[in-house]
């Protein structure tokens, strides 16, 4: 039987629906990403934290759940809102459904609603505060006023530090991802991977730690706010600082590791929430978007080479071009909206990207960024 649900926006706006997840009632901001495949991954992102996803591809779960495309260990969104959840789901790697899971984590999801006319509000009034409220909560004549009282009662991202919250509370190694013996390194058994990374948890996506892994890199992944000196003990080739969710600016503990990291002119890379992060500690500011960019087929422009490349992204704030000081260069801009996508410092070895170039999910074009990495970690040897 059909247990039904509830989702209320802070302007107002009420959809009814069919709850898909677990019952009860959850709170956040309402995003919508574009992506046509990748619900998985997108759900398990932990940069997802106190947000509502909504999908705008309509049929989700066709593929099912499986163990080896989640990017953390739980679903970090804080609900999920599609247009239609197919009866059957069906790929040989699947070992549950959608549905299944969502109730497994206790996350709540709605389905059967007008996704189109949800993305359009979002799209032309910004990301809203949002709630659902599902099975039994979502009954009764005061439902529609219990979802909005709950809507408005969330207090929006601006000023939220999330980095932390979701971060690992101790520090350890990163082993996945097959290392290929590199060139100038024949000798390199895998055990013996050249670069050492110490890569800041601020939530960041399995794949980012694959994909360092595979080139090459031993990875001791650290908590949000460990110290930078904590850092210059472990004697890293590189420094990685990770996406995350909620708001940049107030992560003081980070910006201030940031800055004195720079000092020692150990190579940085930054993605996404890292990007932000490095360009606050580089003296620019950042600033909350209006719907921001959640997709996968992202056009940003390499300033330098002219290339465009398609690219995964998932962010609401972003570092402001206006504010860069002398330090820092833009490398990257989004063909959608102009917005900065890439900076990197003219004076240290740091540079940062706002998209994903981890994918997972979406297009594999900016992977070259993490060679980059690899190529200033060998040249400061
Ligand atoms: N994926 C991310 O790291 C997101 C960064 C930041 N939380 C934002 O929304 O802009």
């Amino acid at each position: 039987m059909n247990k039904p649900a509830i989702l209320a926006l802070e302007d107002g706006s009420v959809f009814h629906g069919t709850a898909i997840g677990a019952d009860g009632q959850t709170s956040g901001e309402v995003v919508f990403n574009t992506a046509m495949t990748g619900y998985q991954e997108i759900l398990t992102d932990p940069s997802y934290s106190r947000q509502i996803v909504t999908l705008t591809y309509p049929h989700i779960g066709n593929t099912g759940i499986n163990p080896e495309d989640v990017e953390s260990s739980s679903i970090a969104a804080a609900g999920l809102v599609i247009r239609d959840l197919p009866l059957v789901a069906s790929n040989f790697r699947s070992t549950q459904s959608l549905s299944d899971y969502l109730s497994s984590h206790n996350v709540i999801g709605i389905a059967d609603i007008d996704t189109r006319r949800l993305t359009r509000i979002l799209r032309d009034k910004g990301a809203q505060n949002g709630a659902i409220l599902a099975g039994a909560e979502a009954e009764g004549a005061d439902a529609e006023a219990r979802a909005l009282e709950a809507a408005r009662a969330f207090p929006g991202l601006k000023g939220m530090d999330l980095a932390k919250v979701v971060s690992c509370t101790e520090g350890y190694e990163w082993t996945e991802g097959e290392w290929a013996l590199g060139e100038g390194y024949a000798d390199t058994t895998k055990e013996e991977r050249p670069f050492h990374v110490v890569a800041y948890d601020y939530g960041v996506k399995f794949n980012i730690l694959r994909m360092l892994a595979s080139r090459g890199c031993r990875l001791t992944v650290v908590p949000a706010q460990t110290p930078s000196a904590e850092v210059m003990a472990l004697n890293p080739d590189g420094i990685f600082l990770s996406n995350g969710p909620g708001d940049p600016e107030p992560c003081d503990y980070a910006i201030k590791a940031i800055q004195e990291l720079l000092e020692t002119e150990t190579p940085i890379f930054g993605i996404c929430l890292g990007h932000q992060l490095l360009a606050l500690a580089s003296g620019a500011t950042t600033v909350k978007m209006g719907h921001g960019h959640h997709g996968a087929n992202h056009p940003v422009q390499d300033l330098d080479t002219g290339h465009v490349m398609i690219t995964s992204q998932n962010h609401g704030f972003a570092a402001d071009e206006a504010t860069l000081p002398d330090t820092l260069r833009a490398t990257h801009r989004s063909l959608f909206d102009g917005t900065l996508q890439g900076i990197e410092r003219t004076d240290k070895p740091a540079f940062s990207f706002q998209g994903h170039p981890e994918a997972s999910p979406g297009p594999r074009d900016v992977a070259p960024l993490f060679d980059r990495f690899i190529e200033m970690m060998r040249a400061r040897r």
